[in-house]
């Protein structure tokens, strides 16, 4: 059911509407995923498939609009849902999607409310969206439909799509959200259902794999300097300050490192892919130490992922099965003050946790404009006759990604990269493990993961 696709409401010099004959994307049009050639396994940043870092060339689907479209604007019942945890941009994403819609002629659009949940707890109603409801929603976070963790077999969800007469679904959310909708359409292919399942990653923690960057992330960071701000300010303006602010990121320490590096106020950025030790020779106690003898106060960053082992585990998860963490800001919190405590020497730490204020924000001008792009593309890639595929943005183009290979594992911060480097000149930080552990080092400098 392939129709011509009319560009907007675009009017000749009479205010005739005509069809754009530019703009499209070709079918056949490809970005290409790596575009640096290493030369060595030991190049920064390295991703090699043999010891000769042989090129491969990999090629994506731009995405985009197409001429022809697969489904009839008229007869598209659009769905959006929004899982997982908040994340700035959401509604931006949401509004951009409705909008797209309507431009392509979708009368019938709704949302799910509280993510997957939506499908299935029946005391919930699906939303009716259009232009006019959604057409402020940027101008807050958050998410006008709601987010939920956790429930919802797929059969179920199937089901509800299927009654509901749902021809395209969009998806909002981080890896859980995408390894739901992969499952969505693969359930929908099984029951030869002619539905369009398409993701918008979103993480603050920007965790998923071969993109430039997810939406959302640029403003987290954003927010995170001003806690790191006010950290900086407390540490330098009391006698011996120490300022110790932590970041999200469960197993990616992204926020934690640009947040670090664009404040400059950064003086021990600790990460969950860079192990670490607090006490003894090399440990990050010692250096504490050194700072406040040296320069009389600083500022530590950490990640909420980082330093895990170092603490006790709860085995506890939340409705989703992720592992509830442990507090490693509230851990070298109490470790500081008993360790200045011992050798006598006064110490005022400053402990800020500004986790859900990073998160509940509205998007920042560069998150506001991606967020526009990948809205719009989701759209494209539905009316395409895509399924299965997530929007992202790859070495600066937009392109449709297979949702498995975005979430095959969370994407983290080398530690042989250039960008972590770059962190620890900035922040002066030695590395924080004794000799023994320095072998670990070397192992994840070879390892590209
Ligand atoms: N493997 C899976 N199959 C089907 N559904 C899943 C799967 N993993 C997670 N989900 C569902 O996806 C939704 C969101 O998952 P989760 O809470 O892990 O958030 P997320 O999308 O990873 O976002 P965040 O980055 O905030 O953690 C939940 O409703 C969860 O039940
Ligand atoms: O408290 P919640 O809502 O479960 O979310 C916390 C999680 O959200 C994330 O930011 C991902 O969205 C993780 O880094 C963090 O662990
Ligand atoms: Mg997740």
């Amino acid at each position: 059911m392939a129709g011509t696709f009319l560009l907007g409401p675009l009017e000749d010099g009479n205010g005739a509407p005509h069809e754009m004959q530019l703009g499209y994307v070709n079918d056949d049009d490809r970005a290409l995923l790596k575009v640096i050639k290493f030369a060595s396994p030991t190049s920064a940043g390295a991703e090699c498939i043999d010891p000769e870092c042989s090129w491969v060339e990999q090629w994506v689907h731009r995405a985009g609009p197409r001429k022809q479209i697969y489904y009839e604007p008229r007869e598209v019942k659009a769905a959006i849902v929004t899982c997982g945890g908040l994340c700035p941009g959401l509604n931006d994403v949401i509004r951009q999607i409705v909008f797209t819609l309507e431009k392509y002629g979708v009368k019938n659009i709704v949302g799910i409310p509280f993510g997957y949940r939506g499908f299935f707890d029946e005391r919930l109603s699906e939303m009716p969206l259009s232009r006019r409801v959604v057409q402020n929603l940027n101008l807050n976070g958050g998410s006008f439909l709601g987010v939920s963790r956790g429930g919802g077999k797929v059969d179920e969800i199937v089901d509800s799509i299927q009654a509901r007469g749902i021809d395209m679904l969009f998806v909002l959310g981080g890896n859980g959200t995408h390894a739901g909708a992969n499952a969505i359409h693969n359930e929908c292919r099984r029951r030869k259902l002619k539905v369009s399942v398409v993701g918008v990653p979103k993480t603050i923690d920007n965790d998923i794999l071969l993109m430039d960057k997810t939406f959302g992330f640029d403003t987290a960071v954003e927010e995170a300097q001003r806690a790191i701000n006010s950290a900086y300010i407390e540490a330098h303006s009391a006698y011996h300050g120490i300022g110790l602010v932590k970041l999200m990121g469960r197993s990616s320490g992204f926020i934690t490192m640009h947040a670090s590096l664009s404040s400059g106020q950064i003086d021990i950025c600790l990460i969950p892919e860079v192990p670490f030790k607090l006490d003894g020779s090399y440990g990050v106690l010692q250096h504490l130490e050194h700072l406040i003898r040296t320069k009389g106060s600083a500022v530590i960053c950490v990640a909420e992922g980082a330093g895990q082992e170092l603490l006790e585990k709860s085995n506890a998860t939340d409705l989703s099965g992720n592992v509830i963490l442990s507090d490693i800001g509230v851990h070298i919190q109490q470790k500081i003050k008993s360790y200045f405590k011992g050798i006598g020497v006064h110490a005022d730490v400053k402990y800020i946790d500004p986790t859900y204020m990073i998160r509940a924000c509205r998007a920042n001008a560069s998150d506001a404009i991606l967020c526009t792009v990948l809205g719009q593309n989701a759209v494209h890639g539905a009316f395409a006759g895509f399924s299965g595929v997530t929007t992202g943005i790859c070495n600066t183009h937009y392109v449709y990604l297979p949702i498995p290979e975005v979430i095959a594992t969370p994407r983290q911060v080398n530690p042989n990269s250039r960008m972590w480097h770059r962190c620890l000149t900035s922040t002066g930080q030695p590395d924080f493990l004794d000799e023994v552990n320095n072998t670990e080092i070397a192992d994840l400098v070879l390892d590209p993961n």
